[in-house]
């Protein structure tokens, strides 16, 4: 579904990601994980087309996307989250997940016409917002203001926003940084969830435990570079992975 053939990445005297090969097949949870300053990051941003790679390919649903714009990629049904979650801390969680589609200028006549289909669209839209907050536990604050969540909820949130678009595949960016053990439950099923629903995903994360829960393959980068890929079993026994990520030689 999604592949990366050779791509790289300088920043001036930086090689943050060299020659790095990677798939993931669809329906699959495949992890990215690797110390600090490894390149996992850089390499979410130019998969999802944040960052214009130097050299390599990117192939998305047999098709290459080098050349195209996140928003392009976004409409292909490739999204992703960050880190830190960007939604509107002081708009509710029903706001924050309510698509509004942009005025276009139109004159009286086909914003008549246009008008009805809005209000066709928000409506299906509503029904799909909240259908979404109900599986995400999140329903019953669907009212507050996102700033009022916590860490995890804001995660969950931030989940929610990216499936409102159809994607066929989800990037998360560290899904489990900040999220208390019993969200890391909830959250771990969640994503099981989503996966037997049909979603494929490619997931960052420093938290090994929660990587090993969820995925199929894990791929492991050091200094830019692809040192390991396997099961997690393979990964977490791999000499190489040890040293350099956990610091046991
Ligand atoms: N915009 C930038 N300008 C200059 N150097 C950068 C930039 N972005 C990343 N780097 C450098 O590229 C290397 C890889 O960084 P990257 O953020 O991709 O690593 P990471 O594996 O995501 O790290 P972390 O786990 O800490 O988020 C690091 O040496 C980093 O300092």
């Amino acid at each position: 579904m999604l592949q990366v053939k050779n791509l790289s990445k300088n920043f001036g005297g930086i090689q943050a990601v060299k020659n790095v090969n990677l798939e993931v097949n669809q329906g699959e949870i495949v992890g990215l994980i690797g110390p600090n300053g490894a390149g996992k990051t850089t390499l979410f941003n130019m998969i999802s087309l944040f960052l214009t790679s130097n050299s390599g390919e990117i192939s998305f649903l047999n098709e290459k996307i080098d050349h195209y714009t996140a928003e392009d990629v976004v409409s292909k049904g490739l999204l992703r989250t960050f880190q830190t979650p960007v939604g509107f801390p002081k708009l509710s969680l029903l706001e924050n997940l309510m698509v509004v589609p942009p005025h276009d200028g139109d004159g009286i006549f086909q914003a008549f016409y246009k008008g009805k289909m809005i209000a066709k669209q928000e409506k299906e839209n509503y029904e799909k917002v909240c259908t979404l907050l109900k599986q995400f536990n999140l329903y019953e604050k669907r009212n507050e203001l996102a700033e009022n969540l916590s860490a995890a909820e804001l995660k969950l949130l931030e989940l929610c926003r990216q499936l409102m678009a159809n994607p066929k595949i989800l990037l998360l960016d560290e899904p489990a940084s900040g999220v208390n053990p019993l969200m890391l439950d909830k959250m771990v099923d969640h994503i099981l969830r989503l996966r037997k629903e049909g979603m494929t995903f490619l997931v960052i994360d420093h938290n090994l435990g929660f990587i090993y829960r969820i995925c199929d393959r894990i791929y492991c980068l050091a200094n830019g570079e692809l040192i390991a890929s396997g099961s997690p079993e393979e990964i977490s026994n791999n000499e190489q992975v040890k040293s350099v990520y956990l610091g046991v030689s």
